[in-house]
């Protein structure tokens, strides 16, 4: 959305060591519609130079959260400081943020729409032309730099949208479901873009319904359901609120070595699935093997952040997120 650009007033880019530890700080934040609070009381820190995924559900409250950060919207309690500045719209030209409501004049050639949304931002036209052109090459749209948007499919469109969030070289950028409407192909480039952008020291900020980005992509990541965070850490964290999951398969389908076996016990698809014990998985196995269960195979599964996110976000709102039409469903 083009015209999403709030007024600037620019604040000069601090020297290196006086950057702020955290490129995004909310403190209470909460936001109501009415008298429903799409934000219910979140307090968030994006570290500088990382890349931080909210993740959740629709409807969770990530877009109203991320445009409060931002100051788009003004919270109606709480405190934001972007940048290191309190008043988040004197470092608008700092930032690129691609909301989820794309929208680009349909008549616009490719590498103009880009150039003129970094104008937006405080980048000469000439120069952002320039860039435009060199992007779109580099990225193998060479051949639609001088297509008007209208001619453009809904992926390219979306990734000319994103070229023109980040043509004047933003400190931190914001990206609201940056990979709904893309193909398999173009979210991988759109993740090494990402990578690449994090390599050089910018802060990524997105929101994600979709964990498998999440997980790939995330150093931190939030998980918001009903305006709330109810988990905040690394994937890996996540992960490790979940027990890891012990499967085993025997040849010898009953004796005295089940009574080893956890109370938790349930069998799946011909195996035993438990919970891995406190103790580790080493007394039971003695006891498989004193108790000649006929070992098959035994492996250890750790939950992945789905798993995680389930039993965090609760699986409901799993449910919903499962339910999300495909890339190819969205285009
Ligand atoms: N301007 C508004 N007026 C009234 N209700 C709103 C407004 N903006 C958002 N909401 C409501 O607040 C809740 C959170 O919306 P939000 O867009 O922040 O969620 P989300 O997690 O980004 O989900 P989605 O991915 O579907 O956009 C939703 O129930 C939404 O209907």
């Amino acid at each position: 959305m083009i015209g999403d650009t709030p007024a600037l007033s620019p604040a000069p880019v601090p020297a290196p060591s006086a950057r702020p530890a955290y490129a995004l700080e909310g403190h209470g934040l909460v936001k109501t519609f009415g008298s429903f609070r799409a934000v219910d009381g979140i307090d968030i820190a994006v570290p500088a130079g990382t890349i931080y995924g909210v993740l959740g559900p629709n409807g969770a409250g990530k877009t109203t959260l991320l445009r409060t950060l931002l100051g788009i919207i003004d919270p109606d309690e709480g405190t934001r400081t972007l940048l290191g500045e309190v008043q988040p719209l004197r470092m608008a030209r700092q930032v690129g943020y691609l909301p989820e409501e794309r929208g680009l004049y349909p008549s616009m050639k490719a590498y103009e729409a880009i150039a003129f949304m970094g104008a937006l931002r405080g980048l000469p036209l000439k120069e952002g032309r320039v860039r435009a052109r060199a992007m779109l090459e580099d990225y193998g749209m060479g051949g639609s730099i001088d297509k008007p948007i209208r001619q453009l499919s809904k992926g390219m469109a979306q990734t000319v949208q994103l070229f023109g969030t980040i043509i004047h070289e933003p400190r931190l950028i914001v990206l609201d479901e940056p990979f709904s409407g893309l193909d398999a192909i173009n979210q991988e480039k759109l993740e090494a873009l990402i990578r690449e952008q994090a390599r050089q020291g910018v802060t990524i900020l997105f929101s994600t319904h979709v964990i498998a980005h999440a997980d790939r992509l995330c150093e931190r990541i939030a998980i918001v359901a009903g305006g709330r965070i109810r988990f905040e850490g690394t994937p890996g964290e996540a992960r490790d609120q979940l027990r890891s999951q012990v499967r085993l398969r025997t040849r010898v389908s009953d004796g005295a070595w089940r009574r080893a076996l956890p109370a938790d016990t349930v069998a799946e698809d011909g195996a035993w699935l438990f919970a891995l014990p406190d103790e580790g998985i080493e007394p039971l196995l003695r006891a498989l093997l004193d108790g000649q269960a006929g070992i098959e195979s035994l492996s250890i599964e750790r939950p992945g952040l789905h798993d995680a996110f389930v039993a965090i976000a609760g699986a409901a709102a799993a449910q919903q997120m499962q339910a999300e039409p495909t890339p190819e469903e969205d285009a």
